[in-house]
């Protein structure tokens, strides 16, 4: 992360807060016309335990204020704020410097298919002109809904930055998130196939919120306490047996359905917690496999790329790993990534496309009526 840059450098910034609500992720991205994006530095601000509890409460709450929404979004907008600023002050550059900041926003409900018979939403908490206020930057936000707006499912969107850091030649290529929620990107050998990514199912989302229920704490350090216990096959059965999971793609998810309510609507009351904690690791590798084998040429030899918090978490890696035996691991690390900021380096790359007028979505991947430019942009 420290390789020189160049006068024609252009320095973006990209914030990042997923479906696991555990922090902000701020990455620092050169961009230069001839080479790939580089990771500079970076910074995760942790979200409070009060702001990551008014956040839980707001993506599942059935009515809102108005001045609920306003607090929380003003709290999460000033942390980012925090974010960007450390990650300035740590690399001693100014706001001037930066190009653009990239903004995610906190996504609070996903409903792409719409809900109850209602328009397609997906709603992130966000307030860029705040942001850009508080900054001094130009923010890009607002990145889901124009490709939403072309019919498409407005996630996944980090595939065309897989595509961007990671395509080899003559490789077939399998980038997996492991966020709250897993995602996958196809990267294929040749031009003849289109990339194909999508949400495959949870991932940390169900992990987290089991292991916290009954343990206390953020997450399942390793997976130790799910490799304690015993796969229960019924239940991971009935679990498997969830609409998502035998859908097409494109396809995406989140919170909304999958949630402690959905597990333990699937539960007989007798289960071992560690058992359930087990099978949720196998869910999670399970619907994995199961997405990998909707892909063309599924069964032949490909290159997995394991993203985002869980790639940390050896117990489900090993699991998934068991599931796909025709994948060879290769860290995102080894093409100047690590895993836990390839994320937040996308929507700076996003804040790129947008201010270039170029197109941020893959028209393959979300199902949008073609390729659109995302975002809007807030000057500072
Ligand atoms: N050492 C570890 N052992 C087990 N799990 C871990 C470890 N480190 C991180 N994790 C998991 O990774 C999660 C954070 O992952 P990440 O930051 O990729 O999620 P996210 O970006 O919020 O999700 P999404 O990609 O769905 O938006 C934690 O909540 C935890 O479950
Ligand atoms: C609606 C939404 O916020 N979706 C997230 C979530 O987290 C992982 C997965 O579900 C993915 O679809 C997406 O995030 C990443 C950054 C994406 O758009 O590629």
């Amino acid at each position: 992360m420290t390789t020189p840059t160049t006068d024609a450098t252009r320095y973006y910034i990209g914030l990042m807060s997923g479906t696991s609500l555990d922090g902000i992720d701020a990455a620092l991205v050169a961009l230069e016309p001839t080479s790939a994006p580089r990771l500079i530095a970076t910074h995760a601000e942790p979200i409070t335990d009060s702001l990551q509890q008014t956040l839980l409460t707001l993506c599942h709450a059935h009515q809102v204020s108005f001045a609920d929404l306003a607090f929380a979004e003003d709290a999460f907008c000033r942390q980012q704020a925090q974010a960007v600023k450390k990650l300035l002050a740590q690399q001693g550059i100014s706001a001037t410097q930066i190009n653009a900041i990239g903004s995610h926003g906190q996504t609070i409900e996903h409903a792409p298919s719409g809900h109850a018979g209602g328009p397609a939403y997906t709603l992130q908490l966000d307030n860029p002109s705040l942001l850009a206020e508080l900054t001094g930057c130009t923010v890009v936000a607002d990145f889901r809904r124009r490709d939403l707006a072309a019919g498409g499912q407005a996630a996944p969107l980090a595939p065309a930055f897989h595509q961007v850091i990671f395509k080899q030649e003559n490789t077939q290529q399998l980038v997996l998130n492991l966020g709250g929620i897993a995602n996958l990107t196809w990267l294929p050998k040749d031009t003849t196939h289109p990339i194909i990514g999508f949400d495959t199912g949870p991932a940390n989302v169900l992990l987290d919120a089991w292991h916290a229920k009954h343990q206390g704490g953020r997450y399942d350090n390793g997976g130790a306490w799910a490799a304690s216990g015993q796969v229960d096959q019924p239940l991971l059965e009935r679990l498997l047996r969830e609409p998502f999971f035998h859908q097409p793609p494109p396809r995406s998810t989140g919170r909304e359905l999958f949630h402690l309510p959905w597990l333990e609507s699937h539960l007989n009351g007798d289960e071992q917690p560690c058992d359930v904690q087990a099978t949720l690791a196998e869910l999670t590798a399970i619907s994995i496999a199961q997405g990998s084998a909707q892909l063309p040429l599924a069964d032949q030899p490909v290159t997995l790329i394991p993203c985002g918090g869980g790639a940390h978490n050896p117990y489900v890696m090993k699991r998934i790993a068991d599931h796909l035996p025709h994948a060879t691991l290769a860290s995102p690390s080894h093409f100047g990534w690590p895993e836990d900021w390839i994320e937040a380096g996308a929507f700076a790359w996003l804040a790129h496309q947008r201010l270039h007028q170029l197109p941020g979505n893959v028209a393959s991947v979300t199902g949008a009526k073609g390729p659109r430019v995302l975002g809007g942009v807030y000057a500072p």
